[in-house]
């Protein structure tokens, strides 16, 4: 073990300002090397953006209402961490999901930091009116690859979901709105099974024509694996250019770094996570936490992939929502960083 830690550089956790055993800082580093090697022989992107869907896909699934000024005080501590991207609320109907009424009220209170998008979900015309009136310049519509899913979760058809999506996308247009698009089940869906990767590439494809910027591919209960993460890629790449692609994994099954890995090899280059791993689809039956930022920015980072994220700063923003809302964190880095 001496010898270990005799032969690694100083690891990347070198400024966090907590009590670390120091087999972590090493092992951390020789993580790094043995990673950054095996990618040179990999076609990864130099840079991925990460989209942080905490403070939304994060916080909609929680039981108990998490007070306005936290939500704000989280997002405020993402983008000082560096996120380029924060999901900040959704404008969706507060009788489906209570934990989002306050939506105007965090889009007034967030500290808008130059250069940080903050989108919000909007499933219809009328969140998209809302969250303009309240200052969104992105908004983000969400369809589905299930039908069974569609229903659950916007009441309507994957049909009649895009029509709506249209609506959003004219008035979107007239506004100088941009317009993200998500495609849930991608790799399975609780109420129908198996999803047929055609019907994924189908259903992005709409997405993209009618204007979308980025069609993010959500395995909204995280039941993918990297085999299913190639097939169902290999067939969206047909229709749609992978720099327009984005992947949101959940990590039910422990499955979300590998199945991002493959997706960077590729060609995505835009990650969608959540900090302390927090989050889960309220229409989404068994699904459990998005995949952590921390752990996302930790592999990418030991890819030698750059994120612009500030790692010590993401984790004291991990550490803030957990206690705030009595939650252990998901992550693995914070677990071992001994945030909580
Ligand atoms: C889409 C609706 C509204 C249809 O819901 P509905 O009941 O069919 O809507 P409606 O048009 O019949 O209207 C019913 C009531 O809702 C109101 N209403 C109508 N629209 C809005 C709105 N935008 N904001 C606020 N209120 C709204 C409307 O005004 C009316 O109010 P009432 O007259 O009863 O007082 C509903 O199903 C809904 O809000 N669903 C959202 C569900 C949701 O947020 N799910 C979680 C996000 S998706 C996800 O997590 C997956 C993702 C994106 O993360 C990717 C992944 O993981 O794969």
């Amino acid at each position: 073990m001496a010898a270990l830690m005799m032969r690694v550089a100083p690891g990347p956790f070198a400024s966090v300002r907590v009590n670390r055993p120091v087999l972590h800082c090493a092992a951390s580093a020789l993580i790094r090397s043995v990673s950054v090697s095996a990618a040179a022989s990999q076609a990864l992107p130099e840079r991925v953006k990460i989209v942080e869907v905490g403070p939304r896909d994060g916080l909609q699934n929680e039981k108990t209402i998490v007070p306005t000024e936290v939500k704000i005080r989280l997002i405020d501590m993402l983008s000082e961490a560096g996120l380029p991207v924060i999901e900040a609320t959704s404008f969706v109907s507060p009788k489906w999901v209570p934990q989002m009424a306050d939506q105007e009220e965090v889009m007034r209170g967030l500290h808008k930091k130059p250069g940080v998008n903050y989108p919000v979900l909007t499933p219809n015309l009328k969140g998209f009116q809302a969250a303009v009136k309240a200052g969104a310049k992105e908004v983000a519509i969400f369809g589905a690859a299930s039908e069974l899913f569609s229903k659950k979760n916007i009441n309507c058809s994957v049909e009649e979901s895009l029509v709506r999506f249209e609506e959003v996308m004219t008035a979107a247009k007239q506004e100088g709105v941009s317009v993200r698009g998500y495609v849930s089940c991608v790799l399975g869906c609780p109420y129908e099974g198996k999803v047929s990767p055609s019907k994924v590439a189908e259903v992005a494809k709409r997405l993209y024509s009618m204007g979308c910027y980025e069609v993010s591919l959500g395995d909204t209960i995280g039941v993918g694996t990297p085999g299913g993460m190639t097939e169902m890629l290999n067939a969206v790449k047909k229709e749609l250019p992978v720099e327009a692609l984005a992947v949101h994994c959940h990590d039910t099954y422990g499955q979300a770094l590998a199945n991002i890995l493959v997706a960077l090899q590729n060609g995505v280059s835009v990650v969608d996570s959540s900090v302390a791993g927090l989050g889960g689809c309220p229409y989404a039956q068994g699904a459990s936490g998005n995949v952590a930022t921390e752990d996302v920015v930790y592999m990418l980072h030991g890819l030698g992939i750059h994120t612009g994220v500030d790692l010590p700063r993401l984790l004291d923003a991990g550490s803030f929502i957990c206690h705030s809302i009595n939650r252990r964190t998901n992550s693995k880095v914070a677990q071992a960083s001994c945030k909580l």
